[in-house]
């Protein structure tokens, strides 16, 4: 099959089509038909570099894109890219924090005579004199001649006048820069904007924040035995979930996706799509499968072939060894081993990264000791394991479940996986009440 359009219903059969044309290429020989057969060792040298040493490469190579001054409605979920300093005192003026009335604190007067009302936000009128209050309101500025709001509770009003039944020591006003003073920081760049953020980025009026550009991503699946999860595969078929996978990957790291194509195994189909795409209309191209080395894995045969610079073909880590990661310009592409639970974990252990810093966002990628709630049956590996865990609410306490995962194919071991567990080349598992390092990935629920 060659690459379909943007992906829909729609499935091609496998077509074998074997035309008698053999040239010499890179890496093998091609027959000019739906199959290449590769005979020459693979392009790639087998460096097995960790996880750490991968992402410092990722880090070295993905610079951030120039900010865009985004209106504050459409920020939400993006990275602030400047700080965000208080451009006067906060507040900027002194306030009651009740309703009630104004007076001096000094004042001993038996009674006080009303002499203005004060709303939020009114100016007062005048200043008071001993003898005098000003009823006041939750937020008005405190008129001058007053230093304390006695709350409405606490006293007794009979006309213009006011009998203050019991004199508070706590003045109740929210003074001028008790919050920040004027040009404190206080949000630095690379915070991702919440709703929090938000609120305080329209306080201190900066309502054109300049955010981080959405990554802008361009997905192709690939595998001839791969048809859309509507059709019946066929025997020797299967259902394409990695597109599904990635799609919602790519919706919850707030990235765009472009396009999404699935692609057969034919190095030119697949080249030739990519083409299709203009240089300027994406930022980061996913190929998932063909990461690996057989004969029909043309990822980075691929890659090279549209001038990208390989920086690593795989990784230390399982599930998703074959991880390859490559750039040209500005422009990134990895190529993700297509087992299902492999792409999951080389997409939070590696590939979100590289999206963050062309946000120029911090990375997400923190641990932090929590309790499992079963037995981790981890066997020794020769590479660092991500294990996929559910951290919840259990008896009160944070938890991790180690998620069920017979092979890097089982779907079940991503069913509510939002951490994972770094477990060390050669160490085994750990037992359900031992504290174990998760990465946090997600919402915890
Ligand atoms: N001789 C070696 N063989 C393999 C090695 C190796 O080091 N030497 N590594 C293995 C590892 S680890 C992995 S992971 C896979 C990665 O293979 P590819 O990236 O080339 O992916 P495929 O061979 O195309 O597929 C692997 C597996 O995943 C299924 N798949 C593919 N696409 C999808 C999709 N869109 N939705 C669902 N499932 C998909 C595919 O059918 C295969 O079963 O290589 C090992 N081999
Ligand atoms: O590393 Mo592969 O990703 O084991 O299945």
């Amino acid at each position: 099959m060659g690459c379909n359009g943007e992906l829909s219903a729609s499935a091609s059969a496998l077509s074998v089509l074997i035309l008698i044309l053999l040239f010499p290429l890179r890496g093998g020989i091609k027959i000019k038909s739906k199959i290449t057969i590769k005979s020459l060792p693979p392009v790639l040298s087998p460096a097995m570099l960790s996880l750490a040493e991968a992402r410092s490469i990722i880090e070295q190579h993905v610079q951030p894109l120039e900010p865009q001054a985004v209106p504050l409605a459409a920020a939400r979920g993006r990275v602030l890219r400047e700080d965000a300093l208080a451009p006067d005192d906060l507040p900027a003026f002194d306030r009651s924090a009740m309703d009630g009335y104004a007076i001096d604190a000094k004042d001993a007067s038996p009674k006080f005579r009303v002499v203005m009302e004060v709303q939020a936000g009114q100016v007062p009128t005048r200043r008071l004199h001993p003898g005098e209050c000003a009823r006041i309101f939750t937020g008005a500025p405190i008129p001058e001649g007053a230093s304390q709001v006695i709350m409405q509770e606490d006293v007794e009003r009979d006309g213009e006048w006011m009998t203050v039944r019991e004199r508070d020591t706590k003045m109740w006003i929210r003074y001028r820069g008790e919050d920040a003073r004027k040009g404190e920081l206080l949000l630095a760049a690379g915070a991702r904007l919440q709703a929090g953020e938000l609120s305080l980025l329209a306080q201190l009026g900066m309502v054109r924040p300049r955010v981080g550009r959405a990554p802008r991503v361009l997905h192709f699946a690939t595998g001839n035995e791969i048809v859309d999860p509507s059709l019946t595969p066929a025997h020797g078929q299967i259902r394409d979930s990695n597109s599904t996978l990635i799609a919602a990957l790519l919706a919850d790291a707030g990235v765009q996706l472009m396009a999404q194509n699935r692609c057969g195994d034919d190095l030119d189909d697949l080249v030739g799509a990519i083409r299709q795409h203009t240089a300027e209309s994406w930022d980061c191209l996913l190929i998932s499968g063909g990461a690996s080395v057989g004969d029909y894995d043309f990822g980075a045969r691929a890659l090279r072939e549209l001038g990208f610079t390989i920086h690593f073909p795989q990784m230390n880590i399982r599930p998703g060894k074959p991880l390859i990661f490559a750039t040209r310009e500005r422009q990134i592409a990895f190529v993700i081993p297509g087992n299902p639970v492999s792409h999951f974990v080389t997409f939070q252990s590696a590939i979100r990264l590289a999206l963050e810093r062309i946000e120029g966002a911090l990375s997400a990628w923190k641990s932090a000791k929590i309790e499992l709630a079963a037995d981790l049956l981890a066997k020794p590996n020769e590479r660092e394991t991500l294990w996929p865990v559910h951290v919840g609410v259990q008896d009160g306490a944070l938890r991790a479940t180690p998620l069920a995962w017979q092979s890097s194919g089982d779907l079940r071991g991503l069913l509510g996986a939002n951490a994972l567990v770094p477990i060390a080349p050669g160490t085994t598992g750990a037992k359900r009440g031992a504290l174990v390092d998760c990465v946090l990935l997600g919402p915890l629920a």
